[in-house]
């Protein structure tokens, strides 16, 4: 398992290591040992599969109260997948990170919590998994605008093109409104 920083402060790109051969191939998507060398000791509850077809934007989301790190990768199609910095205290406060996430590159990013987290699907379909270190807790959940300006996520949408949300994300609130993190 490779593992690169990103340009966010915690926010961890993987690259893990693949086992081709005539039957396929074989990797580790979660070893508690090897994850926790690489300074990602966590304690997963919950473990999340989403089909998307393409166009569909899933996010800006996160939880106030049972607040989530996420482990998430692609094993169907591709999607375009970022990261919001909420904690004041952060020196990337703020900042956003996207990177291409699929079936193909096999990579994975951890998200700790303290971040809005959410993905623009590229091909026909993906399939997204993740595992959260914390519970879902629709009651504590925040849906921050994919396309608010302070933050200004640069999704690579088609020109011209707008994507399909949830009528959740269709009401995302504004950098000014939402709870941010210490
Ligand atoms: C997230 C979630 C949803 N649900 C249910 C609620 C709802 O009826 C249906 C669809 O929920 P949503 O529209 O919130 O699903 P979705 O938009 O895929 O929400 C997810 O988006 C990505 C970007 C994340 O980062 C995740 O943490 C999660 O917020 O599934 C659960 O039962 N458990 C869960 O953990």
């Amino acid at each position: 398992m490779n593992v690169e920083q990103t340009a966010l402060k915690d926010v961890l790109l993987l690259h893990p290591r693949v086992f081709g051969d005539e039957r396929g191939f074989f990797m580790e998507s979660w070893n508690a040992n090897t994850f926790r060398e690489l300074g990602i000791d966590a304690d997963f509850v919950q473990d999340n599969h989403s089909r998307s077809a393409r166009g569909i934007l899933r996010g800006l989301h996160y939880q106030t109260a049972h607040t989530q790190g996420k482990l998430v990768r692609v094993v169907a199609g591709s999607v375009f997948d970022v990261a919001v910095d909420l904690r004041r205290s952060s020196p990337t406060f703020g900042r956003w990170y996207g990177v291409e996430l699929s079936a193909e590159n096999h990579r994975m990013l951890w998200v700790p919590a303290g971040f809005a987290h959410g993905f623009y699907v590229t091909s026909e379909v993906a399939d997204f998994q993740y595992k959260c270190t914390d519970f879902y807790d629709p009651a504590s959940e925040v849906s921050l605008a994919w396309n608010d300006p302070t933050v200004g996520v640069e999704w690579p949408l088609p020109a011209g093109a707008t994507p399909q949300l949830s009528g959740k994300d269709e009401k995302g609130l504004a950098w000014g409104e939402i709870p941010l993190f210490n």
